[in-house]
C-alpha cells in the first residue's frame, strides 16, 4: 500500500503528492468542509502595481485519472491586496507531474504587494471532471435560453451603459438561428 493511503477518512480522494522542499507544509485545507487547499510559495516575491510572476509552489501531484486540480485565488488576497490569478482558475491536468506553479498578479493599480516564501498564495480545487466526446451536428437541440448571453438577462444598471455584446460571427449566426 502506498504509505498514508490507510489514513484516508470517508470519502477522501487519495492524491500522491510530492514535497519538493520539504521546508514548506503540504497543501492543506484550513477548515472541515473547505473545497480549497492552501497553496504556499516557495519564494519570495514582489509585485508591483499590474505585475505578474509565475511563482512555484513546492509541490508536485498525481491525480487519479478522471480528476483535475483548479487553481483559484485566494478572496483574502484578492479583497485586500488585489491580488488575483492571470488564468483563474489553473487547470492541473490528473497526468502532470512537475512543480505547480500559480500566475499572480496584483491588480492593485497603485501598491506593490511583497510575499514571502511559505505565504499562502492560491488554493487548490480537486475535483471530478468529465471525459467527453464531441458529437457534431448541423444544428443544436433548442433551449430557454438559446444564444442568450453576456448580460441578456440585465439585472445590473452597469449592463446597460456597456459595449454592445458581442455577436456570433456569420457563419454561426446562420447556424444558431431558429433556435
Ligand atoms: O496555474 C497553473 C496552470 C497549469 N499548470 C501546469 C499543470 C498543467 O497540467 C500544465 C499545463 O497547463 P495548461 O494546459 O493550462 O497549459 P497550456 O498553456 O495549455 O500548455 P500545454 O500546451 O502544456 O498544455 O501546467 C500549473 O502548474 N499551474
Amino acid at each position: 500500500m502506498v504509505p498514508g493511503l490507510d489514513g484516508l477518512v470517508g470519502d477522501e480522494v487519495p492524491v500522491l503528492l510530492q514535497q519538493l522542499d520539504p521546508g514548506l507544509p503540504a497543501p492543506a485545507y484550513a477548515h472541515p468542509g473547505d473545497a480549497g487547499a492552501d497553496l504556499v510559495t516557495r519564494v519570495d516575491v514582489t509585485l508591483a502595481p499590474g505585475e505578474r510572476a509565475v511563482v512555484p509552489t513546492g509541490v508536485a501531484l498525481a491525480l487519479p485519472e478522471g480528476y483535475a486540480a483548479f487553481v483559484h485565488p485566494r478572496s483574502g488576497l484578492a479583497a485586500r491586496c488585489g491580488v488575483s490569478l492571470v488564468n483563474a482558475p489553473g487547470t492541473i491536468d490528473a497526468g502532470y507531474r512537475g512543480e505547480v506553479q500559480v500566475v499572480l498578479v496584483n491588480l492593485d493599480p497603485r501598491t506593490p504587494v511583497h510575499l514571502q516564501r511559505g505565504d499562502r498564495v492560491a488554493q487548490l480545487v480537486v475535483q471530478r471532471v468529465e471525459r467527453v466526446r464531441f458529437v457534431a451536428v448541423e444544428r443544436l437541440p433548442g433551449a430557454a435560453r438559446g444564444a442568450g448571453g453576456f448580460g441578456s438577462t440585465g439585472g445590473s444598471a452597469a449592463l446597460s451603459g456597456g459595449a454592445d455584446a458581442p455577436t456570433p460571427a456569420s457563419g454561426a449566426a446562420a447556424a444558431l438561428e431558429g433556435i
